[in-house]
């Protein structure tokens, strides 16, 4: 498969420059992401790094590539600190709970796949759940203990890290502050060196255990990826993602182990990737901060999912995003904005069903390239239609700049072209963006906040008896209707340019 337009370039943190994706095998592109640690509803700011790699993803389909995406479930390993120190998440969480992990595990999963869903965001070609590898982590870390990379200590089996190449590259080798944070354990060698298997300590009652030859315990959580990704996608593939917390340590760690198995230098992925953080006042959105925000909120409050993915859209990958309820529905006029134009297209022409479903059948959703797809849309489109496609092209290439995407969306929806290339052209871009834009309505938008107890029909009969006062300057009349709506959890848009006249109320 070749690809289409313009070459494709990414942002490598491991070089920290934009390069020219040149993938290994140019017929299948190999893509590992860090998954979730399913301890708690993930949050709004895990859910951007998903909207970033299943852009990524949808990218690289709509360029011509077909993809084998593996996302990881980290259900054992994961300590209340990234920096080595602290319980398991999974146990803590459990034990609070008072249920077993295994069902906090199921939990979870199935909230977090709800919510990608939700987010339009597809499945990867093979979800891998840590638990269900850990005698591969177990005959991987044996490899590294063979190779001389290891030492045991009381609580277990940790990595040494001048043991390999260039130890801490990605983070830029941050050895001040990084290195600080990492526990301080009684006989390391060195401050940066990890556990890869952590020994159960005597009398330690845990949930999730495992023998191992060096004693009941649990694998560390660096071990799982590097692990997971090369059983599945070998010992270098192309692309490996996460959130930039990973960068520094979590990451790191994986190249270190990934060297010392494959007994080179080689790191495992060729392009590391990270998305920046979403960010509230306090700085980055985090679940160990407590009262985060999560996609059932927002929809609680009568916004679309939909609406967030276009949020993050709006925003460059790398750059942070700052979450607040008025840039949530801002989003949410700008999607209803979309969809409303597209409505009226779809009124006045159809979009021929087959270029649309050949999608599905040609398996988009398992990672198939799009191109035949594609060309099936853009075939015969005249020279200006194609000049946005070049457009929208050059912004996505170019490191996946979907802030600059859009706008040539909006532009295609106010251009002169017909009715036919425009439809034809949404249809398209909408592969990268997953925004589900034709499939989306007026009504599919009216998302019911959960706080509203008035009907769709209440709300709309109140705004005419308001509408009504305000014509014959009856303004007390006027003025308790709208109270009414708004003790109802309703703000009213005056003036609303798109005639929704109401929504939930969102701002705090
Ligand atoms: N505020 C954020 N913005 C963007 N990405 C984030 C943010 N917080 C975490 N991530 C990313 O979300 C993904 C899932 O992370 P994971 O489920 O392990 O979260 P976590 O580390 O337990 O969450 P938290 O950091 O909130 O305690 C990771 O790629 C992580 O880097
Ligand atoms: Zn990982």
């Amino acid at each position: 498969m070749t690809q289409t337009g313009a070459p494709l370039t990414l942002f490598n943190s491991l070089t920290r420059e934009i390069e020219e994706f040149r993938p290994i095998d140019p017929k299948m592109v190999r893509l590992y992401s860090c998954g979730p640690t399913v301890y708690s509803t993930a949050h709004l700011g895990n859910l951007r790094a998903y909207v970033f790699t299943d852009t990524l993803r949808r990218v690289l389909n709509w360029k011509g590539y077909a993809t084998t995406h593996v996302i990881n479930i980290t259900d054992v390993g994961h300590l209340t600190s990234d920096a080595d120190a602290g319980d398991d998440k999974m146990e803590v969480a459990a034990q609070k709970a008072g249920i077993t992990i295994w069902d906090v595990a199921a939990r979870y999963t199935q909230l977090f796949k709800g919510d990608l869903k939700a987010l339009g965001i597809l499945d990867p070609s093979l979800w891998s759940v840590a638990t269900d590898h850990v005698q591969d982590m177990i005959a991987f870390a044996q490899v590294l203990e063979d190779r001389g990379a290891t030492y045991e200590l009381d609580g277990g089996l940790y990595f040494d890290v001048t043991k390999v190449p260039d130890y801490g590259r990605l983070a830029g080798h941050q050895t001040g502050p990084e290195v600080g944070r990492i526990e301080a354990v009684e006989g390391k060698r060195h401050p940066a060196d990890f556990a890869i298997w952590r020994k159960s300590a005597p009398g330690e009652n845990r949930q999730m255990e495992w023998l191992s030859p060096w004693g009941p315990g649990a694998p560390g959580w660096h071990l799982e990826c590097s692990v997971m990704s090369i059983k599945y996608l070998g010992e270098q593939f192309d692309i490996h993602t996460g959130g930039i917390d990973h960068r520094e340590i979590h990451h790191c760690n994986e190249i270190a182990q990934n060297q010392a198995f494959n007994d080179t230098a080689r790191t495992g992925a060729n392009v590391w990737m990270h998305n920046n953080f979403l960010v509230d006042r306090t700085g980055k959105m985090s679940k160990s901060k407590g009262g985060v925000a999560t996609l059932g909120a927002l929809v609680a409050r009568g916004v679309h999912p939909l609406a967030y993915r276009l949020l993050c859209l709006g925003a460059h990958y790398r750059s942070e995003l700052e979450f607040s309820l008025d840039a949530v529905a801002a989003a949410l006029t700008r999607l209803k904005r979309l969809v409303i134009a597209i409505a009226t297209l779809k009124a006045e022409a159809t979009l021929d069903e087959t270029l649309i479903r050949p999608a599905r059948e040609a398996g988009f959703g398992k990672g198939a390239s799009l191109d035949w797809q594609r060309k099936s849309l853009e075939d015969g489109l005249s020279g200006p239609a194609l000049a946005f496609v070049g457009r929208f092209d050059a912004a996505l290439s170019g490191d996946l700049m979907t802030p600059q995407a859009l706008p040539t969306l909006d532009a295609v929806l106010t251009s002169d072209l017909s009715t036919q290339e425009k439809l034809r052209l949404v249809a398209s871009f909408d592969l990268a963006l997953g925004l589900g834009l034709l499939a989306l309505d007026r009504r599919a938008l009216s998302v019911r906040p959960e706080g509203v107890d008035l009907a769709d029909a209440d709300v709309e009969a109140l705004l005419d008896q308001r509408q009504q006062a305000r014509a014959t300057k009856d303004f007390a009349s006027a003025d308790a209707a709208r109270d009414q709506i708004k003790a109802a959890g309703v703000e009213i848009m005056d003036g609303d340019p798109l005639r929704w006249e109401w929504r939930p109320q969102l701002s705090d």
